[in-house]
């Protein structure tokens, strides 16, 4: 069953959010927030779907709470109603420009109160599954190559900034048109998925993996040196080894993977370029007979 959607209910008036709370509380889990700071420190840690927010409020009002919102990592996507006895063109203006999603006039009207709160999150539903088409694979669940190819620059800018690492991985699935040929492209599609599943559960929160393409595969690891990167490409590989897909007549699809390592370098002027040396790596890994893992620019390792 799906949880209900969470609504942070913000008021420095406790009468106010009983109101809104009974109106809401049968069809959603209600969070409370008396002033506009313990609305931030609520929203950053409970993430709820929806925020409903007075406008005036002593210390911080509504519209300040609204602007730190938006300004933040965290809070930016989260959908705001205003709730104001303030009706004010500009009081809405302001609200409108710093992104409020919509308005709830006071004294509230318990169905005007429901049926924003419904649309509000409709929308929000909407814009979440649009930007899951956009930045997922739709075979994969992974990253598509496009996202992949974003994040990768962003990781970029920070190592730039920063000056922390990043690793990158290059794998690709070995022998997959021999796979494709012998068993179809419905098997060959299972391997990718099976693959995807290994990756996705080996790699850590915060690291991200994607599909470049076909049966290419890319991930990044923020704050991870050139031997943690190679670890875990080690582990990626040793565990896809061990993964056998069953088909009929009682035989196993064994997928074994080639992986190329590198790092993003401060001096990479595109994401583009450390991707050129995972290639590299990996068509090494290629060439010395596949189901390995090797580094850029690393001639002694090749021989080993
Ligand atoms: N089933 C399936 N196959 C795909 C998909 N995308 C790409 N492929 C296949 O992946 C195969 C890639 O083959 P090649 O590039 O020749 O590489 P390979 O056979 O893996 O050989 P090496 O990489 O050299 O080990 C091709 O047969 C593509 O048709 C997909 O989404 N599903």
């Amino acid at each position: 069953m799906t949880q209900a959607p969470r609504i942070l209910l913000v008021d420095d008036l406790p009468a106010n959010i009983y109101t809104l709370s009974r109106a809401l509380a049968e069809d959603y889990q209600i969070l409370i927030a008396t002033s506009g700071a313990d609305a931030l420190q609520t929203a950053e840690q409970q993430q709820p779907d929806l925020i409903l927010l007075d406008v005036m409020m002593p210390e911080m009002d509504g519209l300040e709470a609204l602007r730190r919102l938006r300004r933040s990592d965290w809070g930016r996507q989260i959908p705001v109603i205003l709730v104001t006895a303030d009706d004010r063109t500009q009081t809405q203006v302001d609200g409108l420009d710093l992104g409020a999603d919509d308005f709830i006039a006071k004294p509230v009207v318990v169905p005007v109160v429901q049926a924003r709160v419904r649309n509000v999150l409709e929308r929000q539903c909407l814009q979440r599954e649009l930007i899951r088409l956009a930045t997922q694979d739709a075979l994969t669940d992974l990253l598509n190559r496009r996202c992949f190819f974003d994040k990768g620059e962003e990781e970029l800018r920070r190592v730039g900034r920063y000056q922390h690492a990043c690793g990158l991985i290059m794998l690709d699935l070995d022998h997959f048109k021999a796979i494709n040929d012998q068993y179809g492209h419905a098997i060959g599609d299972l391997a990718l998925q099976a693959f995807s599943r290994i990756l996705t559960a080996i790699v850590r929160a915060g690291d991200l993996a994607g599909r470049i393409g076909g049966e290419e595969f890319g991930v990044l690891l923020p704050h991870t040196d050139e031997s943690g990167t190679r670890v875990l490409a080690e582990r990626i590989r040793l565990a896809v080894s061990r993964c056998a897909i069953p088909v009929e007549g009682g035989s196993n699809v064994v997928l074994t993977t080639s992986a190329g390592v590198t790092q993003l370098l401060a001096s990479d002027s595109r994401f583009e370029k450390a991707l050129q040396r995972a290639d590299a790596a990996l068509y090494n890994a290629k060439a010395e007979g596949r189901n390995r893992v090797r580094g850029f620019a690393e001639p002694e390792k090749l021989m080993e």
